[in-house]
C-alpha cells in the first residue's frame, strides 16, 4: 500500500505550476505532488532558497511542504509513470511564425507533453489540461494519448488557472471558482469528480464548476479577454478626460458604484502587459477568424489596439510634454514590472515606454524593486526585437539604477510605469533638488499625490487626469 492517497505530477514548473502545485501539496499533505520540468536551472531554482519566480507568499508555501509531499524534479519519466493525475501547466506563447503568427497560440509544448506520457506511462491516468490553451485543444491532446500501444485509457480534464500574478497564493488559497471541464460520459465524469475532490480539500464544493470540455477551455479565454476589455475601456476614456477636464478617477468611482458594472479592473494605466492578456486575446481573435466570424474577431482585436494606442500615447506625451525632444536628456522609470508584486516583465507596458524613449536618444535609467536587467534585455530582444546586436548602443542607452533616487538624480523627467507602493513613500523634496528643472513627472499609475508634487514645483502628468494649466475651472 502507497503511503499516499494520490499521485499528482505537474508538467511545466513556471509560474503556475509552481504556486498552483504548492498550494495543492500545503492543502492536501496525503497526496504528493512532483512539479517536473525540461529546465534543470528552473527546477534547481525551485529547490533552493532562491525560488526562480517573486511571489508573495510563496516561499513561506514551498518551504512548508518541499521535502514533505512536495517536490521539484527533472526525472519526468519516473514522475509521469508514479501519477494518478498529470497536469500540464506549460507555456502556450503566440506563434511568432507560420499559420496564424501573431496571433494563435503554440500548443507545441501540449502536444509533447501528450505524446511523453503516451510514450512512457505504463498506467491509467487523469490528464488535466492547465494551460491557456485555444478550445477543442483537448480533443488534439487525447487523440495523441489515444495513439499509445499499450491499450492504456487517458481520461482529459480541462482546469485553466485563473491566479494573478502578485497575488498568485490567495488567488490560490481563495479561488473565486475553479472549473473543471470533462466529457459528459460516465468515465469522464468520474475523472471530474476525482479532480473536484482534490480542490474540495479546501475549496466549498459550490465554487467548483463543472462544464463540458470545451466551454471550460473557453470560458478562460472569456474571462481573460473581459478583464482587458475593462482595462482598454477605461483607458480610452481616459484620453478624453485629458481633453475634456474630466477626471478618470473620479468616473472609475463614480461609474464603478454601479452594482452591475463593478469597481474593480477600473484602473487607468500606460496599458495592460503580462504574458497572458494580449496572448489569450490575439488567441480569442484567431479562433474567431477561423470560424468565420469576422465581426466577433474585429470586436475583440480592438481592445488590442486600444491598448497599443495607450502605450504609445503615453510616451508621446512624455516627448511633447519636455519641448518636443528627450535626445541626451537623462530620464528615470520607476517600474519595469507589468505590475506591482511581481519581477514579470512579459509583455510589459514599461518595455515600450523604454523602447520609445531610446529610439528618441534619451539616457534611460530603470529602477525596479523585483527585475532583473538581465531579464529586462531577453523581454525586449523577444518581443520588439531590440538587443544591442540589432541596436548597437542599446545597452549603454539604458542604465538599471540600485535605487529610485539614483535613477532620478540629475534626471530631466521620472516615469512612475508600475505601482509598487514604496514609490508613494519616496523624498519627492529631495528627488526634486536632485533633477534638472523644470522637473517633470509622468504618472502612468495615478499612483502619487499630485497637488502635493505641484506644491513642490514638478510638473505632472497623468493619465486621464486635466492638466491645470490648461483648464481654469477645475
Ligand atoms: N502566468 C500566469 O499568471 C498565468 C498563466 N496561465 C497559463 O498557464 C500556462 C503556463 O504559464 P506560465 O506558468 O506563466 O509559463 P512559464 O513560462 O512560467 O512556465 C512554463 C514552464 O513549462 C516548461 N515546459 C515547457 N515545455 C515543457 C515540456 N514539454 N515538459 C516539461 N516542461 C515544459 C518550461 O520550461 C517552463 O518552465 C500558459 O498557458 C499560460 O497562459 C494561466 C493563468 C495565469
Ligand atoms: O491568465 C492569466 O495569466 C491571468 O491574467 C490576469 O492576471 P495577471 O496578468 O497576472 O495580472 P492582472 O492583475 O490581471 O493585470 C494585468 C495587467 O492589467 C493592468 N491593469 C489591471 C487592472 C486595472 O484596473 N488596470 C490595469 O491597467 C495591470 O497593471 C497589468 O499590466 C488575470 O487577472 C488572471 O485572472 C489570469 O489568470
Amino acid at each position: 500500500m502507497s503511503e499516499w492517497d494520490l499521485k499528482i505530477c505537474c508538467m511545466g514548473a513556471g509560474y503556475v505550476g509552481g504556486p498552483t502545485m504548492a498550494v495543492i501539496a500545503a492543502k492536501c499533505p496525503k497526496i504528493r505532488v512532483c512539479v517536473v520540468d525540461l529546465s534543470q536551472k528552473q527546477i534547481d531554482a525551485w529547490n533552493s532558497s532562491d525560488l526562480p519566480i517573486y511571489e508573495p507568499g510563496l516561499p513561506e508555501v514551498v518551504e512548508q511542504c518541499r521535502g514533505k509531499n512536495l517536490f521539484f524534479s527533472t526525472d519526468i519519466d519516473a514522475e509521469i509513470k508514479a501519477a494518478d493525475i498529470i497536469f500540464i501547466s506549460v507555456n502556450t506563447p503566440t506563434k511568432t511564425m507560420g499559420i496564424g503568427a501573431g496571433r494563435a497560440a503554440n500548443i507545441k509544448n501540449c502536444e509533447l507533453c501528450a505524446r511523453k506520457i503516451a510514450e512512457v506511462a505504463e498506467s491509467d491516468k487523469i490528464i488535466v489540461e492547465k494551460s491557456t490553451v485555444p478550445v477543442r485543444t483537448a480533443e488534439a491532446v487525447r487523440r495523441v494519448l489515444e495513439c499509445n500501444d499499450k491499450g492504456l485509457k487517458f481520461q482529459v480534464l480541462s482546469n485553466p488557472e485563473f491566479l494573478a500574478e502578485g497575488t498568485a497564493i490567495p488567488d490560490l488559497m481563495k479561488p473565486d471558482r475553479v472549473l473543471i471541464g470533462g466529457v459528459q460520459d460516465e468515465p469522464g465524469l468520474a475523472a471530474a469528480e476525482k479532480l473536484v475532490s482534490v480542490y474540495a480539500n479546501w475549496v466549498p464544493r459550490d465554487q467548483i464548476i463543472t462544464t463540458n470540455l470545451w466551454s471550460s477551455e473557453l470560458s478562460k479565454l472569456v474571462a481573460n479577454a473581459f478583464l482587458a476589455q475593462r482595462v482598454s475601456s477605461i483607458n480610452s476614456i481616459s484620453a478624453l478626460c485629458e481633453a475634456t477636464g474630466a477626471d478618470i478617477s473620479e468616473i472609475s468611482r463614480a461609474v464603478g458604484k454601479d452594482d452591475r458594472i463593478g469597481k474593480r479592473f477600473l484602473n487607468s494605466s500606460i496599458g495592460f502587459g503580462g504574458s497572458c492578456f494580449q496572448k489569450d486575446i490575439l488567441n480569442l481573435v484567431y479562433l474567431c477568424e477561423t470560424y468565420g466570424l469576422k465581426e466577433c474577431a474585429e470586436y475583440w482585436n480592438q481592445v488590442i489596439v486600444m491598448n497599443d494606442y495607450q502605450k504609445k500615447r503615453f510616451s508621446e506625451k512624455m516627448v511633447s510634454s519636455m519641448f518636443n525632444t528627450v535626445t541626451g536628456k537623462k530620464i528615470a522609470i520607476l517600474g519595469y514590472a507589468f505590475k506591482k508584486d511581481t519581477g514579470d516583465v512579459r509583455e510589459t507596458p514599461s518595455m515600450f515606454v523604454v523602447r520609445d524613449l531610446v529610439l528618441e536618444q534619451a539616457r534611460v535609467h530603470v529602477y525596479d524593486p523585483q527585475v532583473k536587467r538581465e531579464d529586462m534585455w531577453t523581454e525586449m530582444e523577444y518581443t520588439v526585437q531590440m538587443s544591442e546586436a540589432t541596436h548597437p548602443g542599446l545597452d549603454a542607452a539604458v542604465t538599471t539604477a540600485p535605487d529610485a533616487y539614483t535613477a532620478c538624480a540629475n534626471a530631466h523627467a521620472f516615469a512612475v510605469l508600475t505601482e509598487w507602493d514604496e514609490f508613494k513613500e519616496l523624498d519627492f523634496e529631495r528627488i526634486y533638488k536632485s533633477m534638472a528643472k523644470p522637473a517633470f513627472v509622468f504618472d502612468g499609475r495615478n499612483l502619487l499625490d499630485h497637488a502635493k508634487l505641484r506644491e513642490i514645483g514638478f510638473e505632472v502628468h497623468a493619465i486621464g487626469k486635466p492638466d491645470p494649466n490648461k483648464f481654469s475651472d477645475l
